[in-house]
């Protein structure tokens, strides 16, 4: 099997080691396979596919879409290294406003499946950072939703809070504010 699945620290979050073949030419890696990803509990199906570059410092998130369109994610980290973190915020959730946070990189090209219902942020550690992730379920700006990556009630332990957020991000609401 060219992957190995683990369980993450929050139900539900599936982290992925794929197998890599280098050679003199470079590398070849798997990033997704139906056939192997469904059984372990990764089932799509996926309908879009995300890229974005971030420079260091930059930190998006916290973000998901409301219901019918929560989103899972599937995200890996093709250049640079991030710090990819999740809030579960599904209510009937145990883990109900808790969080996990893993480092994906070219280096370790490790993947982590976020499942619908979790809010999804990251830092970039380095400039040029790229993401790339699939999701279950399309964009729908109207669904757009939020909430602080710097929620005190989350109180997330991120390497260093000197980061740089976009405007919308900055407006998002507290979790105790959420609607
Ligand atoms: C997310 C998204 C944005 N856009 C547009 C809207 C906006 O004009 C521009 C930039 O959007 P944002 O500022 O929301 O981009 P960004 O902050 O990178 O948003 C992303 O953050 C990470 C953490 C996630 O988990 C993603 O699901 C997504 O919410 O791109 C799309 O057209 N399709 C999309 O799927």
């Amino acid at each position: 099997m060219p992957f190995s699945f683990f369980s993450g620290e929050l139900p539900g979050l599936i982290i992925i080691e794929p197998r890599v073949f280098p050679d003199d030419r470079g590398f070849f890696l798997e990033t997704f396979k139906e056939s192997d990803f469904t059984p372990a509990g990764i089932s799509g199906p996926f309908v879009q596919d995300n890229h974005s570059r971030s420079s260091r410092g930059v930190l998006r998130g916290l973000h998901f879409q409301k219901e019918p369109h929560a989103q899972g994610k599937l995200v890996r980290v093709s250049r640079g290294v991030a710090w990819d973190v999740a809030v579960d915020l599904r209510n009937s959730s145990p883990a109900y406003g808790k969080w996990t946070a893993l480092e994906l990189s070219e280096d370790n090209q490790r993947m982590v499946y976020i499942p619908p219902g979790f809010a999804h942020g990251f830092l970039a550690l380095e400039d040029d950072t790229e993401l790339q992730y699939k999701c279950t379920a399309e964009y729908k700006g109207d669904a757009d939703a939020g909430v602080r990556w710097d929620d005190p009630d989350i109180a997330i332990d991120w390497p260093f809070t000197d980061v740089i957020v976009s405007e919308k991000d900055m407006s998002l609401p507290y979790l105790k504010d959420l609607a």
